[in-house]
């Protein structure tokens, strides 16, 4: 079964089309990289996804649960969003007790997960300290067992290495190839770093104003673009028409 059946899925804000009749599936395991220039379309789609935003036209099904069923999908999903805030006076341990707590956990469950997901994600030693004395790839790395306290079938992350220097961005990746290896959970990750996407992502979707421009591993989107390599593929396929070249 697929984790994630998208087809001609659509977003229309008045006249403009943001998420242009999009269609791909992904499976158990699989990292998709969500990329495309700013504006092309990437966080829309994933609040439609994780249903924040409810769809101009088309449909989809997360972890087989239809797109219109907004709670049985929200059980199903951890996301990061673009720009998670974080109560800075709590600690990161506190603040994912507070989260798994939120999903129903018992207390001693929600501790016990919350130690699980902080050692996951290399946090333990800091686990005890406020958040606002966090580093920003810290914050980024408790989004990620955030995102994860409810032990999701997919997880959407918008943006996860966004601000990172190159150290960050390398433990954060690490983190969610760790994800889709142990817990078979499915990745959506949006991205503008192609560097990230060559690592990690088993498959990719080139987005450019709302439309899928190509899609597939990194050679079959080289080998569609008939480049060399992926970032003259990313640039020859999204530079295309756009009327300031
Ligand atoms: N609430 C909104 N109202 C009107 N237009 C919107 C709204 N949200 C997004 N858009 C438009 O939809 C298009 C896609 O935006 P979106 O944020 O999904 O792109 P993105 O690929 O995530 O961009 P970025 O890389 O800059 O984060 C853009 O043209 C944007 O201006």
């Amino acid at each position: 079964m697929s984790s994630l059946e998208v087809v001609r899925l659509s977003k229309r804000y008045g006249a403009r089309t943001a998420v242009d009749e999009l269609s791909f599936t992904a499976r158990q395991g699989d990292i998709i990289g969500l990329l495309g220039p700013n504006g092309a379309g990437k966080t829309t789609t994933i609040r439609l996804l994780t249903t924040i935003l409810r769809p101009s036209g088309g449909s989809f099904s997360v972890a087989g649960v239809p797109g219109d069923r907004q709670r049985a999908i929200r059980e199903r999903i951890g996301v990061l969003p673009e720009s998670a805030g974080y109560p800075g006076r709590q600690t990161g341990r506190e603040y994912l007790r507070y989260s798994a707590r939120l999903f129903g956990l018992r207390r001693s469950e929600a501790a016990t997960v919350s130690d699980r997901l902080l050692a996951d994600v290399g946090l333990s030693d800091r686990a005890g300290s406020r958040i606002s004395t966090y580093s920003r790839g810290m914050r980024q790395r408790l989004g990620i067992a955030r995102a994860l306290v409810n032990d999701p079938e997919v997880v959407f992350l918008d943006e996860p290495t966004l601000g990172l220097d190159p150290a960050g961005q390398r433990e954060v990746l690490v983190t969610v190839r760790d994800i889709a290896r142990t817990r078979g959970a499915t990745v959506v990750l949006s991205t503008h770093t192609l560097t990230e996407v060559e690592q990690i992502c088993t498959s990719l979707l080139i987005l450019h104003r709302g439309r899928l421009l190509a899609e597939g591993t990194v050679s079959d989107v080289v080998a569609t673009a008939g480049t060399t390599g992926l970032s003259d593929a990313f640039l020859s396929l999204t530079e295309e028409g756009q009327p300031w070249l």
